[in-house]
This record gives C-alpha cells, structure tokens and sequence, in this order.
C-alpha cells in the first residue's frame, strides 16, 4: 500500500466514523485521491453532487483530519472524474429514476445562528417546518453563496422528520431534477418519475436558477408544483437571486416562486459573524479567545463558508507554528488570502460615509450642532462605531470631537431604542452597512 494510500483510507474510515452511513456509501466512499503534491491532496469525485457535498460539507474536515494525520497543512483540491478515465458501468440501468440526495443531520435550526442578515428567513423556514403546507408556502429563500440557504432548507426536512419520522420528504439541487427528468425520458420511465416528484409531504429544491433555459423541464416541475401545492404540501425552493432577475426562467414559473413569502439572506454583519465562529469553535472544540474570533470576523465578511475557512485554517496554522491562538498568529494565517490586508473600518470611515448619506458635512458630525437633522445622523455614526470597529466608547467619544462617553452611550440607546418602531431608521442602517460593506 502506498503512502497516499493509507492515508486516504485513515481519512476515510475517520469520516465514515462520523457520518450516517447511507451518506458514507453514497457520497464519501466514491471518493478516490489521486496525487498528494506540494500539500495539495487532489480527490476525485464521480458527478457535481458529490462536488457540491465535499465542498459544502467535508472540505473543512478533511483539512483537519489530513493536518491530524501528517502534521501538514494539507490543502484538499477536488476534480471530477473525465469520462475517460471513468470505468464505464457494466450494470444495467434499472428502473429507479432518481438520485436522492441524503439530508446533512447537522444542518438543524439548533446551529443555525440568526442574527439581522437571517432573521427573515430563518422565522418562515422554522414556521413551514412547524406547519408544512400552511402559510410558508411554497418558502423560497434566495441569496449570495455560502450565506445558509442549503442549511436552513435541510433544517425544516430535518425539523419535520422529528415531529414526523415517516414525512416523505425529497431534498435536491434543481440540476439533479433536470438530469432525473432526462432521464426518465430517456427510460421511458416518466410516470415513475412523477410518482417520485408528487407523491411527497414535501419537496425541497435548492438552487432554481439551473432551470433558467431549461424550457421542457421548467413545464414539468410547473406540473410537479402545482401537483403538491394543490394537495398542499409543503414546497420550499432555494436561488442565488430573486427569480424575478433569473433570466430565462418563464413567467408563469417566477410567479408560483414568489407566491408564498420570497425571504432574503443577506451577508451576515459583524455580531453575526462574531456569534457564528464562538459556535463554530465551540463545535469543533477550538479554545480560541474572542478576540481572536473577532480579529477573523471583522476580517472575513463575504460569506459564513468562508468564515469557517479562516477559522479552521487559523487553527491548522497555529497547531503548526506551535504557537497559541492570537490576533497575531490569525493574521499571519490569513494573510495572502485577501483577508488580511483589508484595511479595518474606520470612525473616520463611518463618519465620512454617513455624513454623505445625509447631505451633511463630516464636521457636523463631530461638531455640537443640536439641530435635529445634525443630531439623529450623529447619533447614527455612533451607534455603527460601536457595532463595526472594535472601538470603546471612551474612544469614539473622542473622535467624535471629544465627547463623553456618557453622550455616546446615550446615542446607542437612542437609536437601539428606536429601531424597532421607525422603519426608516432601520432602512437607513442597513443602507448604510451596505455601503459600508459589512
Ligand atoms: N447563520 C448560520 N449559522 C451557522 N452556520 C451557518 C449559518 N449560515 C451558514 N452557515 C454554515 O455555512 C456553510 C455554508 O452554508 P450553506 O451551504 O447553507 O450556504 P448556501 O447559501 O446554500 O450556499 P450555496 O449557494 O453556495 O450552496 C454551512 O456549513 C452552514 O452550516
């Protein structure tokens, strides 16, 4: 047995130690390394679900796992198999149609972490899994990658299998729909095709935008909705945008998307961030202080999957360096991966961007002025200072002309306060946020 060899069946046995075994057997076990070069470890995978599920699932795992085995940092890098080098199948094709995708049992609303960004989406997932079929429905939530859509749309097929063990419920990507549709076609196996699609308490497709141009089976899973929703099962349906800006998705098709509740995910801000990683590290049993986590928070803000990446990296760097986890240490581990060289928000950042936002000049808002369209956005500058730097209040009382810290903490309270009773004040921070990119 080869080097690479035994260490592939070490990682292997230790992922099928710790997952459910119809996942090991149809998504792990496929799996097949086929160099280990330069700490790259390159894995082949036989289709895009199988990508899609390392990617999503196992990537940091498998970090940890090949740092545990070798004391390296071994990066994983995942191909897919070329038809050439593929064994053809010798078995016949048999009469099941479709490809089940198997639900991850820790993607639950326990570990999800709401916080602003979420909230939404977070409250009419956990109604429609609470009651399917009821008012959430059909769910669809949309956003940018890695924000927690899969999780929340496997945490109601997970939460309905609690209340209800025998639930018939389906979870796939849309392209695995197009490919069983074909190939139901190709069968002749179309009514068991239906008969798989509608005969369910609950059909979950994630990332609807592959069915944009694809004409023929956008006409079937119209069918296939209206069946369920007629007989008022739950339907829940993901996507990277709203299907309204989805080119080539047909008309009548974006209106039954959007007819329940469309519900957003948007980038999650720094307390989310912050609150993500302390459970995350609490999960995988990192002793990282929070001013680590929140040094790699406010350095990472695109995406939760990429906010578990530097995690586990800073982890793996640290191990390796031999050094406890520290600001410093995190940095060195982040840096040339963008990350770090970020320059951190400013005060002076805040106060420039607000007082444009509100036609004022930066100097009123650190000035005295007590006239009301001066003292509200000051207040706003205040409040996104301590929600977006580190700063304390003595500090931002001081960039704000030298006030006190009492004048700072008043302004906080003013605006939490408010928040929830003036809508436009909340449109404004998140405006604000957006433009300040957090
Ligand atoms: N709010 C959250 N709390 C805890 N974990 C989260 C949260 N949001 C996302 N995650 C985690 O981040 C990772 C990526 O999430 P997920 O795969 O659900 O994203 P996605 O929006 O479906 O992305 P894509 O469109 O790329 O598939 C997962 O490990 C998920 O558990």
């Amino acid at each position: 047995m080869t080097e690479l060899d035994s260490l592939w069946e070490a990682i292997q046995n230790a992922l099928r130690e710790s997952t459910a075994e119809v996942t090991y057997t149809n998504l792990i076990a496929p799996a097949k390394a086929v160099s280990l070069v330069n700490n790259r470890l390159t894995i082949q995978l036989p289709t895009e679900n199988h990508l899609d599920f390392w990617q999503d699932n196992l990537i940091n795992k498998v970090r940890q796992l090949l740092y545990s085995q070798t004391g390296q940092p071994i990066e994983p890098i995942f191909i897919l198999a070329n038809g050439i080098s593929q064994p053809v199948p010798t078995v016949a094709p048999t009469a099941q149609t479709s490809y089940e995708t198997p639900l991850n049992p820790e993607y639950t609303f326990e570990n999800f972490i709401e916080g602003r960004s979420n909230q939404m989406a977070y409250a009419s997932a956990f109604a429609a899994s609470e009651q399917p079929g009821g008012l959430y429905n059909p769910l669809l939530i949309y956003g940018g990658v890695g924000l927690g859509k899969t999780h929340l749309m496997q945490a109601i097929a997970n939460n309905m299998l609690t209340h209800n063990p025998n639930a018939r419920i389906k979870y796939v990507t849309s392209e695995t729909f197009v490919n069983d549709y074909v190939n139901s076609i190709k069968n002749r196996s179309q009514e068991q095709f239906r008969q798989e699609y509608r005969n369910l308490d609950a059909l979950l497709v994630d990332d609807v935008q592959f069915f944009a141009s694809k004409g023929e089976t956008q006409l079937e899973f119209f069918n296939t909705f209206n069946v369920l929703h007629d007989n008022n099962k739950q339907i829940v349906l993901t996507a990277d945008q709203n299907p309204k800006q989805i080119p080539n998705l047909t008309e009548r098709l974006v209106s039954r998307f959007v007819w329940g509740v469309p519900v957003e995910i948007t980038s999650p801000e720094l307390e989310t961030r912050i609150a993500i990683l302390q459970s995350k590290a609490e999960e995988e049993h990192i002793q990282a202080p929070n001013e680590v986590l929140n040094y790699i928070a406010s350095k990472v803000n695109t995406n939760v999957r990429e906010l578990e990446g530097a995690l586990m990296r800073v982890r793996v760097f640290a191990e390796l360096q031999k050094q406890p986890l520290t600001p410093q240490i995190a940095a060195e581990a982040l840096q040339g991966l963008g990350f770090a060289t970020e320059t951190t928000l400013s005060i002076d950042l805040i106060q420039k961007k607000v007082a444009a936002y509100f036609n004022i000049n930066q100097s009123d808002i650190t000035g005295k002025k007590r006239s009301q369209n001066i003292v509200v956005p000051r207040q706003i500058a205040m409040y996104l200072s301590r929600e977006l730097t580190d700063s304390s209040l003595p500090k931002i009382g001081k960039e704000f002309g030298g006030k006190d810290h009492t004048t700072v903490l008043h302004a906080i309270d003013k605006i939490e306060k408010n928040i929830s009773s003036d809508s436009g004040l909340e449109k404004d921070l998140k405006n604000l946020r957006d433009e300040l990119q957090v």
